[in-house]
């Protein structure tokens, strides 16, 4: 974890990443310009959590899957059809996935025009979709700092909600993940793992790295 992501965008770039992963709690205030600038320099932009940050902090942040698809099922269970009624519904879910957009500028503007028809309901979903910063979420699983720490397993409520709510976000985890801790990750819809002791420590790292990967895969299968 660094307290300036802003300033690592531009060397990272530059030296070939193809991802760059901030914590959201030092970047609060500063989180559009630095996807902008992520994004502008040909990278992946992801987003980190703290294990005591509760994962509400990063909704601005992440895929507006979840909006879709819920106001397209309620809209086919309800047959909603006035304008009106759109628009409520609309609000609504808006407010549940993400009551920064309700309270944003940019966000009221996106609802006022979307003055109810399927088709503009459907646009501006997708605008909001076109606003969707980043494609991944890492969950830290033990404090940022050093390797070898002890897995949290609490933090696995998070990755279940995350995994529930964003189907196609990619969930990683960090921090004491291993051949005894894996399924548990994995279970919970994690599908891309950080792990440091458990494959360097090891005497066959190749074999340790099938393990997690196969954890994954099946639990990935069973769902
Ligand atoms: O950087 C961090 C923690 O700050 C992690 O990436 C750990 O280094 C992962 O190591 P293990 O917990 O797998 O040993």
């Amino acid at each position: 974890m660094v307290s300036n992501p802003l300033d690592y965008v531009e060397p990272l770039g530059k030296a070939g990443a193809s991802g760059f992963t901030f914590h959201i709690e030092a970047s609060k205030d500063n989180w559009k310009e630095l996807v902008q600038l992520i994004k502008s320099k040909g990278m992946t932009p992801g987003v980190s959590l703290k294990p005591g940050t509760p994962i509400e902090d990063l909704y601005p942040l992440v895929s507006f899957s979840l909006f879709l698809v819920g106001f397209f099922s309620f809209e086919r269970t309800y047959s909603i059809s006035s304008d009106f009624e759109v628009c409520v519904v609309l609000i609504a879910l808006i407010y549940v996935h993400n009551p920064f957009y309700l309270t944003s500028q940019n966000g009221i503007s996106k609802i006022l025009f979307c003055k109810a028809s399927h088709m503009i309901c459907f646009f501006c979903a997708l605008q909001l979709e076109d606003e969707n910063p980043v494609e991944l979420v890492l969950v830290m699983t033990v404090e940022p700092g050093f390797g070898g720490q002890k897995f949290m397993p609490e933090m696995m409520d998070k990755v279940r909600t995350l995994r529930k709510n964003y189907p196609s976000l990619d969930i990683e985890v960090d921090g004491g993940l291993g051949p005894s801790t894996i399924d548990m990750a994995a279970s919970a819809g994690a599908n891309c793992i950080v792990a440091g002791s458990s494959v360097f420590g090891a005497s066959d790292p190749a074999q340790v790295i099938s393990l997690l990967r196969k954890s994954v895969e099946d639990s990935q299968k069973n769902n």
